[in-house]
């Protein structure tokens, strides 16, 4: 298979050989235009024109290359995928949600379309660990994870683990009105999930805590605003009782607590 146009980038030569004394052949790893890693041979001819050498060639791939190429590629994907993703509970880390937010804040400005963004954590989560045991308090964080990811299904809505027992989630395109009905459904989501949680100080099952902040942003306006805010209506929801959840509205001027709403 001969490839033409279609290379943006070589990353390394592998390996470089003369095949005789006209001809020398260069393994090549390359990064295709559809993002796809490859493998290919670049065969020159030395080539003498008036005292001068050119070298002339053609790239070539073999059937063995094509199938190491899908191999290589396969590994990647993999890589990047390991690495946004949380080891525990197989949800997304902080780095998938970091990279997330800021795709989906840049789109927002752009069509000039609403955020929501929610700071959730587990109530007393330490208290659980103390009581059953820190395999049992691994199993709950999965579970919980896995309620959450339920709840905010929509294809761009996206649930990240980004602490021990602390959670973040954006959904784009939401009005604050829908992000509030959002985090109620959430905060009651886990408490129907009933885990007995016995030495909890709110509840006799596991509870959440959730901070939710929205924001119409404009050009210049920074995503930070909006993650701190989710964590003060996250603080503030913790300091209303626990197991509730707090709001903030990231307006152009001035961020504004609305009143929590309380289980
Ligand atoms: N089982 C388990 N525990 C974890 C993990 N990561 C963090 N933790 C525990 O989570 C607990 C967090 O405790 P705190 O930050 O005091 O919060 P809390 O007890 O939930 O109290 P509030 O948030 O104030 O309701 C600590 O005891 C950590 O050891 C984990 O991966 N697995």
């Amino acid at each position: 298979m001969v490839l033409r146009n279609k290379t943006i980038e070589l990353i390394e030569t592998r390996l470089c050989e003369p095949l005789n004394q006209h001809m020398l052949r260069t393994s090549r790893l390359g990064l295709h235009a559809e993002g796809l890693l490859f493998l290919i041979e670049l065969h020159q001819r030395k080539e003498f024109t008036d005292g001068f050498m050119n070298l002339a060639g053609y790239y070539s791939q073999s059937q063995q290359q094509k199938h190491r190429s899908h191999l290589i590629t396969l590994e990647m994907q993999k890589a990047v995928k390991e690495s946004h993703t949380d080891p525990l509970t197989g949800i997304a880390n902080r780095r998938a949600f970091d990279e997330h937010i800021r795709d989906v804040w840049q789109s927002a400005i752009a069509d000039r379309r609403p955020v929501v963004m929610f700071s959730a954590d587990i109530d007393h989560f330490k208290l659980i660990n103390d009581h059953f045991g820190h395999s049992r308090g691994d199993e709950i964080l999965i579970q919980v994870a896995q309620c959450l990811d339920k709840v905010l299904s929509r294809d761009n809505d996206v649930v990240a683990r980004v602490g021990g027992e602390e959670f973040a989630m954006v959904l784009p395109d939401t009005q604050l009105d829908g992000g509030q009905l959002m985090a109620r459904t959430a905060v009651t989501a886990i408490e129907m999930l009933n885990i007995p949680h016995p030495a909890s100080l709110v509840a006799d099952w596991v509870t959440i805590s959730l901070g939710c902040s929205w924001c119409q942003p404009r050009p210049g306006d920074n995503v930070t605003e909006l993650i701190v805010a989710a964590d003060q209506a996250l603080y503030f929801a913790k300091k209303a009782g626990r197991n509730c959840a707090s709001y903030m509205d990231v307006s152009q001027q001035n961020v504004a607590l609305i009143s929590p709403w309380i289980r």
